[in-house]
């Protein structure tokens, strides 16, 4: 039985500009040993109302319980934005089968609302989960040394970032994989859970549950960042269990890089300080 449990970082000096330097230093020592370690940390504190987080799994629980013709009539629209159209998804061609419901920055003609529950179209979720994913990237952005608001500079296009709903079937009695152990592509992702848990995150090859916190977001680096800082913040390996019994809720806010944009490895891990490019330079969209 492995007793780690992923860091919990408190964003709340983040908020009192200039107030609690203490407190900045302290939580920036824990994301940036997290970082260069499994990547995998929870914040709490964070800016997004924990009112409107309990209000999306609610919202989320009474979609998925909706016969499935009218969750169809959610279903994406063609021509929407790939990898993760907006709309319901229910993919036959995954082992794992889980369906889920993608919800796009606002103004854009590909978000598809489920019109039931009506809610779903009012809740600013992603005007809540940017403004916290501006604030944890200018906190890497810090931590790993690099100019002020180069991130937020280079990564200014907020168009392709998406909110999905997951549901998770129960296991069976000879499967309980939920999502196979994976690396997500963008920079990093939010994911907040319901009560059954299930998530788990490689560390030094044992596998660590996160247990679920109501007011606390988990955040994982991905490949990007990765990418960017030529291995310095690793992309976190994390996979999700399926629970007995019954359907487990989450929701995963994805902070993205728009498809046009380069990536590679930047001078400050490589050339500036004699090291080799861990990574070729390549288009987002064609990773
Ligand atoms: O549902 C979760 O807890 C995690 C989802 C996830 O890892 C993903 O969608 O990439
Ligand atoms: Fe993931």
């Amino acid at each position: 039985m492995v007793s780690f449990s992923i860091p919990t970082v408190d964003l709340s000096p983040f908020f009192n500009e200039g107030v609690d330097q203490d407190g900045k230093k302290k939580a920036m020592e824990i994301i940036a040993k997290a970082c260069s370690d499994y990547a995998f940390f929870q914040v709490v504190n964070h800016g997004v109302p924990l009112s409107l987080m309990t209000r999306a799994l609610e919202l989320s629980k009474t979609f998925f319980e909706l016969p499935i013709e009218e969750k169809l009539q959610s279903s994406p629209c063609s021509g929407g934005p790939r990898p993760l159209p907006a709309g319901y998804n229910r993919p036959e061609h995954s082992a794992e089968k889980n369906e889920y419901l993608v919800i796009i920055p606002p103004g854009s003609s590909f978000n598809v609302y489920s019109t039931n529950p009506p809610d779903f179209r009012e809740i600013q979720f992603i005007a809540h989960f940017t403004k916290t994913g501006l604030l944890v990237e200018s906190i890497l952005n810090e931590c790993l040394g690099l100019p002020p608001n180069f991130l937020k500079e280079y990564n200014d296009d907020r168009s392709g970032d998406a909110m999905a709903a997951l549901c998770y079937s129960p296991a069976t009695d000879t499967e309980n994989n939920g999502i196979s152990d994976h690396e997500d592509a963008n920079c990093f992702t939010f994911v907040f859970q319901d009560e059954t848990g299930g998530l788990e995150v490689l560390k030094d090859g044992d596998w660590i549950p996160v247990t679920p916190t109501e007011d606390a977001i988990v955040v994982n680096i991905n490949d990007v960042i990765q990418v960017l800082s030529n291995n310095k913040f690793k992309s976190a390996t994390h996979k999700v269990v399926k629970p007995t019994g019954r359907n487990r809720h989450s929701y995963a806010f994805f902070y993205t890089l728009a498809g046009y944009k380069w990536v590679e490895p930047l001078p400050q891990f490589t050339k500036e300080i004699g090291e080799p490019p861990k990574y070729r330079g390549f288009v987002y969209k064609e990773y």
